[in-house]
């Protein structure tokens, strides 16, 4: 069957992969909102688009294309992140999950330990269990300096400031792992309430880039409770880099010891804040789907690159 796109959740933030070396789609906001609607199109948290491979090497055939045909150089694959608003993101955890998921299983990568290029940068991987899904991720070092994120306002690092979130002032911790992040610790989390100031956060003026906001619940020093409101996205299940974003701000602010369990209502993500700052994200993926755009849909979608 001739396959267009395959469909994957990291604990219920799903996303479709689709593959310019199977069948190339052109990336407009556009398409990219059409393809994501859960209506009008096949719908998903967002699209991983790749591997893009930069050497121009001829890419693979389409369909059982192995890494021979597309990485004699051993060039690490490139992955673009696309968000439903059409926004591209730099670094997403369970969009690098699952796209190391597609990798192994489509043979572009030969090894159970591999490298993804982003545009926050280029990540490893290890697939730790691939009947299971389960992988494990070196998403990086964390910044809470403000330039780097980006924070508006002079440079400093983000960590318990005041901002008023629709007249309402709340304290909150800034970082970058590659994509912004803005943490809000409360006693009690919520959907209603992600839902309710999340679009004011995710659209203050003090966030030049937009930013993901987790609201933070401490449960102890070895487990924390999230809600979500993705940038470009909204409300989602789970995040991977918001879980990332979330440990690291609770240590920052001494509230967690190093191993940290991040409860969501998608599901559990481990995360290892490492003494040389790196922080390692395991977690399992699970395909759902794999398909092919009706000729409808087909008609639809743009060829052109604007
Ligand atoms: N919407 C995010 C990217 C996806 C993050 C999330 N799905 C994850 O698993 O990290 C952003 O614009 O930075």
């Amino acid at each position: 069957m001739d396959v267009h796109f395959k469909k994957y959740h990291g604990l219920g933030n799903d996303y479709l992969v689709i593959d310019p070396n199977v069948r190339d789609v052109v990336m407009t906001e556009a398409n990219i909102r059409l393809i994501c609607d859960r209506n009008f199109g096949i719908g998903s948290d967002g699209i991983l688009y790749g591997p893009i491979f930069d050497v121009g090497r001829a890419s693979p055939r389409a369909g059982g294309a192995s890494c021979e045909d597309a990485q004699p150089t051993g060039e690490i694959p490139r992955l673009r992140i696309l968000n439903p608003d059409g926004s591209e993101a730099e670094k997403s955890g369970n969009g690098l999950r699952i796209f190391a998921k597609y990798l192994f299983e489509k043979q572009y990568v030969r090894s159970k330990e591999f490298q993804i290029q982003t545009l926050g940068g280029t990540v490893s991987v290890q697939v730790k269990d691939d009947v299971a899904g389960m992988i494990r991720i070196n998403m990086g070092k964390v910044t809470f300096v403000s330039d780097e994120i980006p924070v508006a306002g002079q440079r400093r690092e983000v960590v318990n400031e005041a901002l008023d979130v629709n007249g309402v002032d709340f304290k909150v911790t800034c970082l970058s792992i590659g994509n912004p992040h803005c943490v809000i610790p409360m006693e009690q989390v919520s959907e209603e309430r992600a839902r309710a100031i999340g679009p004011f956060v995710e659209n203050h003026p003090r966030f030049p880039n937009r930013i993901n906001m987790q609201l933070l619940k401490v449960i102890d020093r070895a487990n924390i409770d999230i809600r979500i409101w993705e940038r470009g996205a909204g409300y989602t299940l789970a995040s991977g880099s918001s879980s990332c974003a979330a440990a690291c701000a609770a240590h920052k602010l001494g509230l967690v010891d190093n191993d940290i369990t991040v409860h969501m209502p998608g599901g559990t993500l481990h995360i290892e804040i490492m003494p040389d700052g790196e922080v390692f994200m395991t977690g399992p993926v699970e395909g759902t789907f794999e398909g092919t755009f009706h000729a409808d849909l087909q008609k639809r979608i743009s060829k052109s690159k604007v």
